[in-house]
């Protein structure tokens, strides 16, 4: 076939939930600069409850263009928004794509939850969940469905292990587990730590690229 013009695919929807205080926006944050020094065209969406927070915080970073990010006030438990009516998130990921036609992958932060928290499949393509050491290391065993269903399970805050009195590899050994062997990733968002190799997993995973 010739003379049709080629049309940029979507852009790939990303999800990444977990816990309140898990590192979310720091890993956020991390996966702007990893993913945009290798030239993913990114734009984000913050959940906060009754605020536009995380996207404020996004926004100052200096990493991204702030008309990049995005702020959904979920008003209501996080999980709401991103899993049983999602339309507030799908049109604000709409309207990124309207207004950056280029877009590669739009990363969706949602608000703190608890470990039942799930994405709809009709708002991600491919979503994470951030879980951190200091929660403990039986969090994994408790087969939450975030930690269970997620494409992705991050375990962050790797630098904390020696100072919480965690057994890291029995952490992740049952981790993968109750996850039947799908990945499992481990993370120190403060330093970055990890971060690359999340992004080679979105790369490979999301956007198709080896
Ligand atoms: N030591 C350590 N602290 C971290 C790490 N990642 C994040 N933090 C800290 O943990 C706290 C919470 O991080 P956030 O990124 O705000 O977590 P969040 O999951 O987005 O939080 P909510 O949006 O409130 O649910 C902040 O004080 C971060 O600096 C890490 O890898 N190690």
């Amino acid at each position: 076939m010739s003379g049709a013009p080629d049309r940029k695919a979507p852009a790939a929807r990303v999800g990444i939930g977990g816990p309140v205080g898990s590192g979310k926006t720091a890993l956020v944050e991390r996966l702007i600069a990893a993913l945009t020094a290798r030239g993913v065209d990114l734009a984000v969406i913050t959940n906060d409850l009754v605020t536009h927070e995380d996207a404020e915080r996004v926004r100052r970073s200096g990493l991204i263009d702030p008309a990049r990010v995005a702020a959904v006030e979920a008003g209501a438990c996080p999980h709401t928004v991103i899993r049983e009516d999602p339309t507030l998130n799908i049109e604000a990921a709409d309207d990124l794509e309207r207004r950056f036609p280029g877009l590669d992958l739009i990363l969706i932060e949602s608000g703190g939850d608890n470990l039942a928290s799930t994405f709809s499949r009709d708002l991600t393509d491919f979503w994470m969940f951030v879980i951190d050491v200091a929660g403990g290391d039986d969090i994994p065993r408790k087969r939450g469905p975030g930690v269970v269903r997620c494409d992705l399970l991050v375990v962050n805050k790797a630098d904390l292990v020696p100072h919480v009195g965690v057994d890291l590899d029995r952490m992740l050994a049952e981790a993968r587990a109750v996850r039947g062997g799908r990945p499992v990733l481990v993370t120190n968002c403060r330093r970055g730590e990890g971060v690359d190799a999340v992004a080679d997993h979105l790369e490979r995973e999301v956007l198709f690229r080896s």
